[in-house]
């Protein structure tokens, strides 16, 4: 049978059954179409083979894009570097997970592929996993904070024209323009979240069109009256003549991992990966921009150093400071003169305290970056086996 590329219109009416809501979703792609005269289904997953068949354990990882690099990078400090053959290999390994596969996708699939049962955890950003997880229950956010891919999904209107003084969404709601015949144009790729989070704000009159990217440039085309877009500096906005208003923002994004609820309660192993992989990106990012501190200190006993210490407000380090003697022979005599402290500070403070520490007595003192920091559980591990139950 021959498959041919064609432009195909269609018009999806908006998913709600409320009357007062007449947004429509009309969207011009590109689509594979069939010649046949049978309905084709199609589908991102798994079809025929039971995802149970298989018995290794997989993570999806962005193929590409901007949370490509990022990604393995946090996963290499976190000591859980990706082997990968070569890079137009899809498929790749993490030695020190065993039984592990990765397989290098698109956000979006990966969020498609664990709600089909064919990845079993993934990597992408929450506006990805809300986009087209649309709540299914299935998703669970394992680490909601892995601090790099910062964004926000953000409406934006022109600084121009009809909307020079509007600056919130309740002005754009009522601005009178708006009617069953001439709603506002919405030119978005998030064609579940845009009309949700429109509807959910009182917007009535409002259709939606689409595009793979540059949708900042429909404004000044002619084609939409505001875009809902990923905004991060904000200069791709500012660069089209277009600002964010008040209360226009539908979510704040960053690198999560997510979990597939299925995976993690029947597939082995799953949830023994997911707690190491939890304790170590938890620890790791716990550790980032904190560094150890050792200084001596001349005093006459152990209390009384820390006691010194810990008048100081940059001082008292994780749990308190560490304090242990240094032992020096003097006269055939073992006696501490010295203490050593050690305490965890911040990047942002730590020529305060470098500071605090010389003010107090301190010399010697040492620097170094942590790697790590263990605590005695991982909060988000806790979480998770409350949200499941367990
Ligand atoms: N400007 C941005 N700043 C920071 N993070 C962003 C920005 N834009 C997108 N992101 C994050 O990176 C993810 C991937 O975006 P990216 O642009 O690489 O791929 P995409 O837009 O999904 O695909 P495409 O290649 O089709 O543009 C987004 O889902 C979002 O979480
Ligand atoms: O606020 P800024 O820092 O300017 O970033 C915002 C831009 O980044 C993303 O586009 P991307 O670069 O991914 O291009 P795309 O439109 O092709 O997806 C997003 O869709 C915005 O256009
Ligand atoms: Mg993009």
């Amino acid at each position: 049978m021959s498959m041919f590329l064609q432009q195909c219109p269609s018009l999806f009416t908006f998913p709600s059954s409320s009357p007062s809501f007449s947004a429509q979703i009309s969207v011009k792609s590109t689509v594979f179409c069939c010649l046949s005269p049978s309905p084709v289904t199609v589908v991102n997953g798994n079809t025929e083979r039971r995802s149970s068949e298989r018995n290794e354990i997989r993570l999806g990882l962005p193929s590409k894009g901007r949370m490509a690099t990022d990604t393995l990078d946090l996963l290499k400090d976190c000591q859980l570097s990706v082997r990968q053959v070569n890079p137009r290999q899809y498929v790749a390994e993490i030695p020190q997970l065993s039984n592990m596969e990765v397989w290098f996708q698109r956000p979006k699939d990966i969020v498609r592929k664990l709600l089909s049962g064919d990845l079993d955890l993934g990597i992408v950003g929450l506006d990805t996993v809300t986009e087209y997880g649309q709540g299914n229950d299935d998703l669970i956010i394992a680490h909601d904070a892995l601090e790099y891919g910062d964004c926000r999904l953000s409406l934006a209107i022109p600084k121009y024209g009809i909307f020079e003084n509007i600056n919130s969404l309740k002005e754009l709601a009522q601005m009178p323009q708006w009617t069953v015949q001439k709603p506002l144009r919405v030119a978005t790729g998030f064609t579940y979240l845009g009309p949700k989070f429109l509807k959910e704000n009182g917007l009535k009159h409002v259709t939606f069109s689409t595009a793979d990217g540059a949708l900042e440039a429909a404004p000044a085309m002619g084609i939409a009256d505001a875009i809902l877009d990923l905004v991060s500096s904000g200069t791709t906005l500012r660069e089209n003549n277009l600002k964010e208003i008040e209360g226009g923002v539908v979510l704040e994004s960053q690198a999560v991992l997510v979990a597939s609820r299925k995976s993690l309660i029947q597939r082995k192993g799953v949830l023994d990966t997911t707690h190491e992989i939890l304790e170590r990106l938890e620890a790791h990012l716990r550790a980032v921009d904190q560094f150890t501190v050792t200084a001596n200190m001349r005093g006459s006993s152990a209390e009384e150093v820390a006691e010194r210490v810990l008048t100081q407000p940059s001082l008292s380090g994780l749990q308190g400071p560490t304090v242990s003697p240094v032992f020096c022979k003097r006269d055939g005599r073992v006696a501490a003169d010295y203490y050593a402290i050690v305490i965890c500070v911040p990047k942002k403070a730590l020529y305060k305290s470098v500071q605090q520490l010389r003010a107090i007595g301190g010399s010697g003192v040492l620097i170094s970056p942590l790697t790590y920091i263990f605590d005695e559980e991982t909060p988000r591990w806790r979480e998770l086996l409350s949200e499941l139950g367990l």
